[in-house]
């Protein structure tokens, strides 16, 4: 029998790597457009799909900034073809046609916030870009980076189902971060390799939502509880380790863009035909019933989760049992807040 569980999570490889690699099956095909990619997570998270050997289009839109950041990349030579759209009025273009469609727009934490107090100004950007992608792109894949992850997901699939074109197996918000970290959180703690490190991590995208099964790690690694528990907060609270080192300027950026190049990668891999991918992503979910939205392992297929891999949360530890019902409650509300957002009335007009 296979095991799933490896897979996937080798980083992703070089660019010679992959030109030496690139053989008649991997013609460059698909077209991927990044909204927010003039950003700090746009700009990397562009230059790593530029690399995709399966991409013949990448479109990048932004409000601002992002001709130059076009010009500079178009003279890599790699396969893509990449074009600039700047402002609303050329939002339409840029969607038109494209397979998948990653959503970094919006704004990133300071210290002392957490991704909710983003929400004010992030759900709006999303609600507008996610209109516009089912007006222009109905059919494609969407990665949603934008926090908070746990309420903007919602919101992109209110819109979605209020313009009739939503379909649950294609809207993925991306928590691939909280994975990436774990792994390597492991390997460096248990002096193991990296490349053959799987933690699972499911749950949501924010503090106590994100919960890795350590319990489940690949390879079978056996920890105290001490261990356990630090390595748990460590993985929680990895985004506000980062967005403390940076003191003001922002959040993370650059294992951002290298988590959602490798989350991106895989739906490609997936709409190219791979029969083997393999991801934990923040989805419309039925694996928790008290939770309509849910991040767990799925299999991706040519049409977008084709299964969710329930093995991961069964026979889980008193540990992970407890820290997965202590998540109901905030992550029902993020969702509840995002499901609000699209679907409040307007207020009544005062007399
Ligand atoms: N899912 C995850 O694991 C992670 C999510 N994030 C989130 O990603 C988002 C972006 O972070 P950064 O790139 O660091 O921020 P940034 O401020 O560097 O870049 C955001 C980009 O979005 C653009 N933008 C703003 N409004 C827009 C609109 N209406 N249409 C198109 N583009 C628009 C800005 O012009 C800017 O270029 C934040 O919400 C952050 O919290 C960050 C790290 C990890
Ligand atoms: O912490 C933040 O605000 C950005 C983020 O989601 C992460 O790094 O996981």
């Amino acid at each position: 029998m296979h095991d799933i569980s490896l897979r996937n999570h080798k980083p992703l490889v070089t660019v010679a790597a992959r030109n030496a690699d690139v053989r008649p099956r991997a013609a460059a095909t698909y077209k991927a457009a990044v909204l927010g990619a003039g950003g700090g997570i746009g700009q990397p998270l562009s230059l790593l799909l530029k690399m995709s050997p399966l991409l013949s289009h990448l479109n990048l839109y932004d409000i601002a900034n992002v001709k130059g950041v076009a010009a500079d990349l178009s003279h890599c030579n790699t396969p893509s073809l990449v074009t600039p759209y700047t402002g609303a009025e050329e939002l339409a273009e840029s969607l038109k046609g494209v397979d998948l469609i990653i959503i970094p727009a919006g704004v990133p934490r300071k210290p002392g916030m957490t991704r909710d107090d983003l929400f004010n100004i992030n759900a709006g950007i999303v609600k507008t870009l996610v209109e516009a992608a089912a007006d222009y792109a109905p059919k494609a894949w969407i990665n949603i980076i934008s926090n908070p992850v746990n309420s903007t997901v919602p919101i992109a699939a209110e819109v979605l189902k209020k313009k009739g074109v939503f379909d649950p197996k294609k809207l993925f918000g991306v928590t691939t971060l909280d994975v990436v970290r774990a792994n390597t959180f492991v390997a460096q703690q248990k002096t193991l390799r990296l490349i053959d490190v799987d933690v699972p991590v499911v749950g949501g995208h924010a503090g106590i939502t994100i919960l890795p099964l350590l319990s489940k790690t690949r390879p079978k690694t056996e920890f105290t509880q001490e261990e356990i528990e630090k390595l748990t907060v460590r993985i929680q609270n990895a985004g506000t380790e980062v967005v403390e080192a940076k003191a003001g300027a922002g959040s993370a950026t650059l294992s951002m863009a290298y988590a959602a190049a490798r989350f991106a990668e895989s739906c490609l891999r997936a709409i190219d035909g791979d029969a083997d991918v393999y991801e934990c992503t923040y989805v419309k979910s039925d694996v928790m019933q008290e939770l309509p939205f849910f991040a767990s392992r799925v299999k991706l297929g040519k049409d977008g989760v084709e299964a969710f891999v329930h093995t991961d949360i069964r026979g889980l530890t008193e540990y992970e049992e407890k820290a997965l019902q202590a998540l109901i409650p905030e992550l029902k509300g993020s969702i509840e807040k995002g499901i609000n957002f699209v679907n409040k009335q307007p207020a009544a007009a005062s007399v």
